[in-house]
């Protein structure tokens, strides 16, 4: 079988790699050519994924049409913010045979859409699904035992990408429930640029786990007025992801976070970071969201006052800690 991977970043270079091993002919395609060189004439991707050996079934395509040419499988790994454009430019070259399988985790800023939205939009025929969960490049390339989930609102669909993708080392879930797992995954990045910062303002673990438990809570809140299911947001691509992304350093989110506390400013930290910090655009997306269907998301709106308007991230933290006195489960749904 054929896969194209659109998008040679850290993660469209390691999914192309587990793929590969399984047996699959994979050609990637990415807009930095250079990079494309690279994996074709180094076996590496030099700048997204140093030190990993590419295989020789992986093969790196220049011409977007050729990728996609006999593809069955069609894996979408740009950011978030280029999906759209990326869904435009391959409209012309993919038949309604091929299944599209969605790895950006965003809110798209203009449109206020999740990922698989934005690719329905372009392909109503098509099947989709998305793949998300806790799972950073950087150990997935090196075989690390990793748990994630395939969702799509269509069962065999579901089924079917989590056999292209399941390896003794890399362990897929089905999920029904898209709007969860597409919330989960985008807004969890979120809370691990909150944790970051709270990191390098010097904060504690305590800390740390409050920011992720009552950042779970806001994301399930949200999910949930959105259709989600809750118990998605106790799963892989909900807590799962959150954990991950809170406390690793492989993290971009992270990092960014991390320098931000440190007194960087968001284009500083951003430029240091070198890939893409999902979670600055989506911010914005998850603040207007929010507000739009009326759900209270705090960290959300704290970072966003300290990404977007300049707010000493300090004092948003004792904001936070001065709220109105609440009741855990009382004002589960309001809080
Ligand atoms: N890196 C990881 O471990 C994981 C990343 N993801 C998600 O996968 C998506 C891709 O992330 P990464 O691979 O980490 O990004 P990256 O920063 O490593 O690479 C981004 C890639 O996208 C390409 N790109 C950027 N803008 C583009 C545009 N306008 N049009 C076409 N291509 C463009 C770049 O050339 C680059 O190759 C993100 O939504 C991220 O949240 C999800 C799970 C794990
Ligand atoms: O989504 C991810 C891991 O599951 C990647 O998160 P970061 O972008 O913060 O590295």
């Amino acid at each position: 079988m054929k896969i194209a991977v659109l998008g040679g970043g850290s993660w469209g270079t390691a999914i192309s790699v587990l793929l590969s091993k399984k047996g699959y002919d994979i050609n990637i395609w990415d807009r930095n050519t250079v990079l494309i060189s690279d994996i074709n004439e180094k076996r590496e991707n030099l700048r997204y994924l140093p030190g990993i050996l590419v295989p020789s079934n992986v093969y790196g395509v220049f011409e977007i049409e050729k990728a996609l040419k006999d593809s069955k499988v069609i894996v979408i790994a740009v950011p978030s913010h280029a999906v759209r454009e990326l869904c435009s430019r391959i409209l012309p070259f993919v038949d309604k045979e091929q299944i599209l399988v969605s790895l950006a985790k965003g809110i798209e800023n203009s449109t206020l859409l999740r990922m698989s939205q934005v690719i329905n939009e372009f392909f109503p025929n098509n099947r989709v699904a998305v793949l998300s969960g806790p799972s950073h490049a950087e150990e997935v390339s090196r075989d690390i035992p990793t748990a994630i989930v395939a969702a799509s609102i269509d069962e065999d669909t579901a089924n079917f990408v989590q056999d292209v993708f399941m390896t003794p080392k890399f362990r897929v879930y089905t999920n029904k429930d898209v709007i969860g797992v597409e919330i989960g995954g985008a807004v969890k990045n979120i809370i691990a640029l909150a944790a970051g910062i709270s990191d390098g303002l010097g904060f504690g673990d305590n800390t740390k786990a409050a920011l992720m438990t009552r950042g779970i809570s806001e994301i399930a809140r949200l999910g949930v007025a959105l259709g989600a299911d809750a118990l998605t947001f106790a799963g892989l691509s909900g807590i799962g992801d959150l954990i991950v992304t809170c406390t690793s350093m492989h993290s971009r989110n992270r990092r960014a976070g991390i320098l931000i506390g440190q007194g960087k400013n968001v284009e500083e930290a951003v430029n240091e970071v070198k890939m893409v910090v999902e979670g600055i655009n989506t911010t914005k997306s998850t603040y207007e969201l929010a507000n739009k269907i009326g759900v209270e998301m705090p960290i959300t709106t704290e970072l966003y006052k300290v990404l977007f308007e300049g707010k000493n991230a300090k004092y948003a933290v004792t904001e936070l800690m001065l709220r109105d006195k609440k009741d855990e489960i009382k004002d589960v749904n309001q809080n």
